[in-house]
This record gives C-alpha cells, sequence and structure tokens, in this order.
C-alpha cells in the first residue's frame, strides 16, 4: 500500500497537449505507430512504480494469451505476471485520466470510433519473454490500439527486454525476421501501435521490468448489448 505522506497528490488530469497530440495522430495515420520519449511527468511515473512495487506477488497472476487467458496459459509462450488496473489508486486513476484525453482525441482526429480503455501492469522477471504475437486476431478482441508505458528505472542495454516491432502484417511481411524497430523499456518512453497490424516481442529479460500494457477498443455491441469490458 502506499503510506507515504510526504508526496505530491498526484495531477489529477496532466494535460495532453493538442500538438503532442496531433502528432500522435498523424504518426498513427501515416506509420501506425509511435514512440513517445517521455510524455508524462515524471512525479506521476514514479506514483505509478511505487504503486507497482507496493503490490504483493499474491496480486499478479500469470499471464494468459489472448482474451480466453485462463484457458490459454503457455508459459512458453509469455511468462510475465500481470495485475489488472483500476481507479482505486490516485495515480492510476490520474494515467485512467491521461489515457480517456488521448481515446477522445484520437477519436477526434483519427475517426476510430474508440469506445475503452482497459490496461495492466506487468512484471517481466529474469529470464522471462514474451515471443512474436499480435494483440488482436480477426478482430475478436476489438484491440485497435496497443499502448505500453515502461517503467524499468536507469534502463541500460544489458537489461534486455527491448519490444520488436515487426513489420505491418498488411503489407505482406507476415513472414519478416528483422525488425522495424526496436523500443528500449528505458523509464517514461511509452509505444503506441495498430494492434491487428503489427507482430511484436519482448525479448528476454535480464533484469526485473516494469510497464503498464493497455489496449484502447472498440466496442462490438450487437442489437443494443454492450460488450463488457473485462
Ligand atoms: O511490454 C511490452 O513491450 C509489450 C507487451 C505485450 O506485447 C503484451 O502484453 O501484449
Ligand atoms: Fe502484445
Amino acid at each position: 500500500m502506499n503510506t507515504s505522506l510526504n508526496l505530491a497528490p498526484p495531477t489529477a488530469r496532466p494535460p495532453l497537449e493538442e500538438p503532442v497530440l496531433t502528432s500522435i495522430a498523424d504518426a498513427l495515420r501515416r506509420d501506425g505507430h509511435i514512440v513517445l520519449r517521455a510524455p508524462l511527468p515524471p512525479a506521476m511515473l514514479g506514483g505509478l512504480l511505487r504503486h507497482f512495487r507496493s503490490l504483493d506477488d499474491a496480486d499478479f497472476k500469470r499471464a494468459g494469451i489472448g482474451r480466453e487467458e485462463e484457458h490459454q496459459l503457455d508459459r512458453k509462450v509469455r511468462s510475465d505476471r500481470i495485475f489488472w488496473l483500476d481507479r482505486d489508486n490516485a495515480y492510476v486513476s490520474a494515467y485512467l485520466n491521461w489515457m480517456e484525453e488521448m481515446r477522445l482525441g484520437l477519436n477526434r482526429h483519427l475517426i476510430l470510433g474508440l469506445f475503452d480503455y482497459e490496461c495492466h501492469y506487468a512484471y517481466y522477471d529474469r529470464g522471462t519473454f514474451y515471443q512474436k504475437h499480435l494483440d488482436a486476431f480477426h478482430g475478436n478482441t476489438n484491440r485497435v490500439l496497443s499502448t505500453v508505458l515502461y517503467l524499468t528505472p536507469n534502463w541500460q542495454p544489458r537489461d534486455g527486454g527491448e519490444l520488436a516491432l515487426y513489420p505491418s502484417v498488411l503489407h505482406g511481411n507476415t513472414e519478416a525476421e528483422e525488425p522495424l524497430l526496436r523500443v528500449e523499456p528505458r523509464f517514461g518512453q511509452m509505444v503506441i501501435f495498430l494492434s491487428e497490424e503489427f507482430p511484436h516481442e519482448v525479448l528476454p529479460v535480464q533484469r526485473p521490468r516494469y510497464s503498464v500494457t493497455g489496449w484502447f477498443r472498440v466496442n462490438s455491441s450487437l442489437g443494443g448489448t454492450v460488450d463488457p469490458a473485462s
């Protein structure tokens, strides 16, 4: 639990400046992905990491694959542990506010019809990884945009755990061996990419790696039944 009384309260709604939003929208339209070096205030990143570290091991569960997570546990594919986030913590709440601003802004710029955002902490212990995968298959998870915010302090190249992002499957590159880019999981860095288009993997981790992974989703409601935010 966060027992620190001497910490400044988080900004309830850290600003997402219009030029930043515009550059995100432009990059997503043009490339389908973007890396942001330090989009969030350090106090908020620190608050998130403190909250992350204050959680018990028992709070984290082994991550599964895809939406039917419990049914598809396979540690040969991924070996991280995750904790789904809600608004109980003030820093998480501030982060969700910021993502809500991004959701509304991207809908305005790109007419994506993003409906909600779900996210979890991911803890990759030494020796863990996540093999090459897509975050959304055949549209059945409703995931449109994947976001990862990295929280590992003082990340060094020897610590591993880079995100390798492969070329879009829409360009006939399903067998592409070479990554399009490698994102270093540096504290405060964020990557956003189209969930259905870009295969990606987390390279083997040499030192505990902290991140917040999330997805903007569309609502595939049928006949007025709202898709549950699971
Ligand atoms: O942590 C990362 O860099 C990517 C995580 C990921 O691919 C996922 O959780 O689906
Ligand atoms: Fe992924």
